[in-house]
């Protein structure tokens, strides 16, 4: 038998792409020769979603789809997981990883989008837009300079000094505002910022606070009462990272009080599903307060960008192996196979597996032509490229190799 008969005819690998991907992601896989794509608007019910996946090779998703190891469980022929988004909270990276499917997301196209929508808000919240907005719409007219401040020689506080929250302080600077950060990790302080002793002396001394973190354990309610407490007061609170990093209930009390002068928040707790959903929120009552649907990151530009760069990773791990940039997987960055047969086994990182598939190579008369080999903790990625007359019976002992998870061969 030759391996040509293994070949998976790309118009019979599935592709399912859910909540509303852009346009961008589809024509990428058209043109790479995948046509058998599933796509819908909205994250899809947990049985629907079982029963689409139980065919599916590829998924795409962005931050509303739950990815568990039980749902992993009903997708036998999952092979990669693209996120169009840069968040993968929403996906259980340990379970993808031990099962063999790496995980690939678009780490920057859409920060500009955020960087800019928190500048708004910044300059709108200063100057009690939100509130004199909503009072016009209901026909009051509240034209007053009362509470309402320029940007200029303010200070903003940056949680989370990332590829977002560098890219707001820059922004910031330029309107005039002071830059001051906190991040677990030693940053380059970009313009004239200034890294904060402590988290709480950047509460105290700030008049906006953004929040620009991930969601992790550490960050889960990251601004809880007592950090309510630390804020200068009538400051500015905006969060367009993850909806577990601010307690809302605690941000509705310190807006009563006033401890809080106006907010900003793009992501919460609990999120409607789809657009057809209530959002309930006890913030909905405060005029002072910006609500938006988890759009910080949704511009026609970046969505496009997203959809086309995602895609991009997974047509590539599915035509050559790559899992470079892949945020759970051994990286591994191949040429192209042109001429050979490429075989990838996926591993526990166990001592002596490189040595078992050799075995098998030199056991089955297998001339190896290049081989590439990445770990990462428990999981290893053996990339072989053999040549084209070799016998697939080495390919179908590989699989027998103990601690082997997956295995795929591509021409
Ligand atoms: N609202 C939206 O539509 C939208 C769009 C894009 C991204 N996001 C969210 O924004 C987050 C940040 O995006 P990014 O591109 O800047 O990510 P990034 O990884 O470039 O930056 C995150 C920064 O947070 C720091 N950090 C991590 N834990 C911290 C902690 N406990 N305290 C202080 N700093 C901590 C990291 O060291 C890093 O510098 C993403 O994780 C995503 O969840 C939201
Ligand atoms: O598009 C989305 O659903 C999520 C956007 C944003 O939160 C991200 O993580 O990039």
């Amino acid at each position: 038998m030759s391996f040509q008969n293994t070949s998976f005819d790309k118009e019979k690998i599935k592709i399912v792409l859910l909540e509303g991907i852009h346009a961008s992601a589809e024509k990428v896989f058209r043109s790479a020769g995948y046509t058998n794509i599933v796509t819908a608007s909205k994250s899809l019910p947990k049985d629907e979603l079982e029963q689409t996946l139980e065919d599916a090779r590829f998924l795409g998703i962005r931050s509303r789809t739950q990815v568990t190891d039980a749902l992993l469980e009903k997708a036998p022929k999952l092979a990669a997981i693209g996120c169009f988004c840069i968040g993968t909270n929403q996906v259980d990276l340990q379970a993808t990883k031990l099962r063999g499917i790496p995980v690939f997301n678009a780490p920057f196209a859409n920060t500009r989008s955020v960087a800019e929508l928190v500048l708004a808000e910044m300059i709108l919240l200063l100057r009690g837009v939100p509130q004199k907005n909503a009072a016009a719409h209901r026909g009051e007219w509240l034209k007053s300079a009362a509470d309402s401040y320029e940007t200029r020689g303010k200070t903003l506080g940056i949680v989370g000094y990332g590829h977002i929250g560098t890219q707001i302080g820059i922004l910031a600077e330029n309107l005039g505002m002071n830059v001051q950060y906190f991040d677990i990790e030693t940053k380059l302080a970009l313009g004239n910022a200034q890294a904060a002793e402590s988290y709480h002396a950047l509460l105290a001394s700030s008049d906006v606070v953004t929040f620009h973190v991930p969601e992790t354990p550490q960050t889960k309610n990251m601004m809880d009462a007592e950090a309510f407490a630390q804020l200068k007061p009538g400051a500015i609170l905006i969060n367009a990272s993850r909806g577990t990093v601010v307690d809302i209930d605690c941000l509705a009390q310190a807006l009563e009080t006033k401890q809080v002068a106006g907010a900003a928040i793009d992501v919460f707790p609990v999120e409607p599903k789809s657009n057809q959903d209530e959002f309930e929120s006890p913030l909905r009552q405060f005029d002072n307060v910006i609500l938006t649907p988890h759009v910080g990151g949704s511009t026609m530009e970046a969505q496009a960008n997203i959809g086309i760069e995602v895609s991009e990773k997974l047509a590539k791990y599915s035509d050559n192996g790559s899992t470079l940039s892949s945020v759970n997987f051994p990286e591994v960055a191949l040429p192209s196979h042109e001429g050979k047969h490429r075989i990838c086994h996926i591993h526990r990182n166990v001592p002596g597996i490189l040595a078992k598939i050799n075995d098998i190579f030199s056991s089955n008369s297998v001339n190896i032509s290049a081989q590439f080999l990445q770990t990462i903790d428990s999981v290893g990625y053996v990339v072989t490229d053999i040549d084209q007359s070799s016998s697939l019976k080495a390919f179908e002992e590989l699989k027998t190799i103990e601690g082997t998870i997956k295995t795929r061969i591509l021409y």
